[in-house]
């Protein structure tokens, strides 16, 4: 069976610089998820025309815009690069050019172009989850977002947090605390669910005050 090999990292937006080529409704697709996740990222945008609610949403976000045509001398200073233009020949001058420079680049839904992929992404205060198919079915990616997004209850962010807590309450040697971190969050493990429950069931039944 075919397997996935993409390896997902939680990116530091804030300390990155990514750059959105292009201004249209891909582009705004692509902003509009990037600032969900990460609102501090820091994003520049450069097209001749961009969107009003993409207008909007740069200005909510801080993003810098830039109304030119793509050149190379934009990649200056950025980690990361997406493409989103309706010029392929641009789009894959962009990829080239990221290549060159080592600088991980994406061309909207272009797989064959991509070095990284976004994801659907579910964030639940501490907690984030990223969703991808391979590249195989972003529609999937979507649906699995809105299940992850209704199932998992805001307050798993509070769990964490009081696990971190008890943590620090904890007596004994590093082996002692892992395994005690261990028995307490052991109901949240598959096998030990109960049938037909499911894990949202047991953040709902669970105090978080409990733990
Ligand atoms: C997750 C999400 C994040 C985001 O966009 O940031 C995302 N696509 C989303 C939605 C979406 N995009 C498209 C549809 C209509 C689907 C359809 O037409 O079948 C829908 C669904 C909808 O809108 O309902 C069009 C599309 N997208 C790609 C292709 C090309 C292809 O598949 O070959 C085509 C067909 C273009 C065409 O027909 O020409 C490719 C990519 N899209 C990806 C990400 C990457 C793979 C992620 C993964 O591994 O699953 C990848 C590889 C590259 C990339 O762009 O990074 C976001 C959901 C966010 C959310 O809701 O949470
Ligand atoms: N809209 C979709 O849902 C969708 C889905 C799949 C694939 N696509 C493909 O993705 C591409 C983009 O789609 P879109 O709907 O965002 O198109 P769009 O026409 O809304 O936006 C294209 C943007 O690219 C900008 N642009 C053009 N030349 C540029 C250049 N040289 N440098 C910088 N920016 C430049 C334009 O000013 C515009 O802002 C198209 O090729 C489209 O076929 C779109």
């Amino acid at each position: 069976m075919e397997r996935n090999n993409l390896y997902p990292i939680f990116l530091k937006t804030s300390n990155l610089h990514a750059l959105i080529i292009g201004g249209g409704n891909v582009a705004e697709e692509k902003l509009t998820f990037l600032t969900k996740s990460s609102p501090d990222a820091r994003v520049t945008m450069v097209s001749p025309m961009f969107r009003k609610a993409t207008v909007d949403l740069a200005t909510k976000y801080q993003v810098e815009m830039i109304t030119d045509v793509y050149k190379d001398t934009y990649l200056k200073g950025k980690h990361i690069v997406i493409a989103t233009t309706d010029v392929p020949e641009v789009n894959v001058q962009v990829y080239t050019d990221c290549r060159a420079l080592d600088k991980l680049v994406n061309v909207a839904d272009n797989p064959p172009y991509c070095d990284f992929y976004m994801g659907g992404i579910v964030t639940k205060g501490n907690v984030k989850i990223a969703i991808s198919t391979n590249g195989k079915s972003p529609t999937t990616a979507k649906r699995l977002r809105q299940f992850f997004e209704e199932v998992i209850p805001e307050d798993i962010s509070k769990m964490v947090q009081n696990l971190n807590e008890y943590r620090k309450t904890i007596k004994g040697d590093f082996e002692e605390k892992v395994d005690k971190m261990n028995q307490i969050t052991s109901p949240l493990a598959p096998r030990s669910l109960a049938p037909k429950k499911g894990i949202g069931a047991f953040f709902r039944k669970r105090k978080v005050k409990e733990v």
